[in-house]
């Protein structure tokens, strides 16, 4: 079995009682939702910022996830709709009629707030400082129109607060902190702030050129309200090994996202920058047509959330069906293409596998960045699925990680040619870690001979994701 094959594994992401398909198959069975323990509107923060208009979300619209809802009718179809608890109010359609500047008209205070603020003590200071307290939960209820009453009524109990307690800084507007930032920072466990790793890889010119690179230092420390309020309809639409996967509308922009969350509480400050590694991997890399697009992540209730780019499945529901050879080369490239890009950012994957490719609108995207690593070894190495793993990670030899991806790739390719998913009998997985690929008939010698090559056990053997990508097999479907 395969299990025997990945001793030496219980660092690994996928522990090993967890690797075969029946536990994976059971995994994705699991529609049930832990329900309103998520929303306790506390411990949350915000990672990073909203930091690329959506590419193409608009066009799949809320309607469609509207009607795929409506539709459901058994009970087991209904545990799907429960979902929505999960990420929103229980006004989760946002009205139609509503008339969102009136209602920020009447919570408007247009008294102008205090430019620098001085220690309150006469009833007509307190009332400035309720001012400029009004004009702050403003800005917040304009960001999220649902903030809980629950919230409300707390800040109107506190209304008697001294004001010495608001006043952190006597004399410069920087230093006031409003009640309602009391109030919240009272809620709220700011996750580790830390440098993100795989930005180091990149030279200078680089970092100094990202546009968002601002924005997400300044976002990083900010909190806003809890951010699952900011999505209304959510079904579920995939699930991990300790995460599930739903497809959300933000009611924001109408636009429908996948948004990821971890199923195991993270209570650890280790834990937590553990977890967070997936979205400094996927803000270090950026933009790529070819790698799952990254915008928000953040943590509430003890649980990281991740919103991705909506995509419309993953190419392992494509390991039952016959695929031609030209489509295995589309898929081969696109994916060749995603990992040239994370090489040459100094970043592996260590995760390639049906599972973590996804298709949207024909185009492949490498997902699920929660095993990525640095190529120069600075970081912990973290191995993905033993299936698709070569020998020389199960030896722990981390000399070629960028050739580890190589091969998972071609072990990838191989099983979608198979037509199913990759067998767990230990002979025939060691025949396949040594390069030993049984003939894939009605396929061309060509694509035989490229795949043994990808798996060959010596890595430096095996091409760059360079040299695959100028591999003249893909000339016809180069675009
Ligand atoms: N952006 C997305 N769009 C559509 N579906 C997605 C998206 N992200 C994830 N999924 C679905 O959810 C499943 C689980 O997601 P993901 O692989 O990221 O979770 P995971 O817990 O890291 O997985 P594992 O550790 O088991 O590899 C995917 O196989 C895919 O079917
Ligand atoms: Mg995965």
């Amino acid at each position: 079995m395969l299990e025997t094959t990945s001793v030496g594994w219980g660092r690994g992401k996928h522990p090993r009682h967890e690797r075969t398909n029946e536990t994976r198959r059971t995994k994705k069975m699991e529609g049930t939702l832990e329900r309103h323990s998520l929303l306790q509107f506390g411990q949350l923060s915000k990672l990073s910022f909203d930091n690329r208009p959506p590419s193409n979300a608009a066009e799949d619209s809320s309607s469609e996830l509207r009607n795929e809802l409506g539709s459901f009718g058994t009970d087991a179809e209904k545990e799907f709709i429960l979902s929505q608890d999960f990420f929103c109010t229980p006004d989760y359609i946002t009205p139609d009629n509503q008339n969102l500047m009136s209602e920020l008209d009447i919570n408007m205070d247009h008294s102008p707030c205090p430019s620098s603020p001085v220690k309150l003590t006469s009833a007509k200071t307190k009332t400035k400082t309720k001012r400029c307290r009004h004009a702050d939960s403003f800005s917040l209820t304009t960001s999220d129109s649902t903030w809980p009453s629950k919230h409300k009524v707390d800040e109107q109990e506190n209304d008697d607060i001294d004001p010495d307690e608001i006043m952190v800084d006597k004399t410069t507007r920087t230093g006031y902190v409003s009640r309602t930032a009391l109030a919240l920072r009272s809620r709220v466990m700011p996750p580790p702030c830390l440098k993100n790793p795989y930005l180091n890889v990149m030279n200078e010119s680089e970092t100094a050129t990202d546009p968002f690179a601002y924005q997400r230092s300044k976002c990083a420390s900010e909190f806003i309200s809890t951010p699952t309020l900011l999505f209304g309809l959510s079904k579920q639409i995939g699930a991990g090994n300790f995460s599930r996967v739903f497809k959300v509308l933000k009611r924001i922009d109408g636009c429908l996202y996948a948004v990821k969350y971890s199923t195991r509480k993270l209570y650890l400050d280790s834990e937590r920058s553990k977890a967070m590694m997936e979205v400094q991997a996927l803000a270090a890399l950026g933009f790529h047509e070819n790698v799952v697009g990254y915008y928000n992540s953040w943590f509430e209730n003890e649980q990281l959330y991740i919103q991705l780019e909506l995509c419309d499945h993953s190419l392992s529901k494509k390991s039952s069906l016959r695929i031609s050879e030209r489509q295995i080369l589309v898929i081969m490239h696109q994916i060749a293409k995603a990992l040239q890009f994370v090489h040459e950012r100094g970043i592996a994957h260590l995760d390639v596998k049906p599972e973590n490719i996804y298709i949207k609108n024909g185009v492949c995207k490498l997902g699920d960045f929660g095993c990525a690593t640095r190529l120069d070894k600075s970081l912990p190495v973290e191995e993905g699925d033993a299936r698709y793993m070569p020998q020389e990670i199960l030896n722990e030899n981390y000399e070629h990680l960028d050739k580890v991806d190589i091969f998972s790739l071609g072990v990838t390719v191989y099983e979608l040619i198979r037509g199913s998913p990759l067998t767990e009998s230990r002979n025939k997985s060691m025949n396949i870690k040594e390069g030993k690929l049984p003939l894939l008939p009605g396929h061309s010698l060509q694509l035989q001979q490229l795949l043994k090559t990808m798996m060959d056990r010596e890595p430096s053997r095996r091409p760059s994701a360079r040299e695959l990508m100028e591999h003249p097999m893909f000339d016809m479907v180069r675009d």
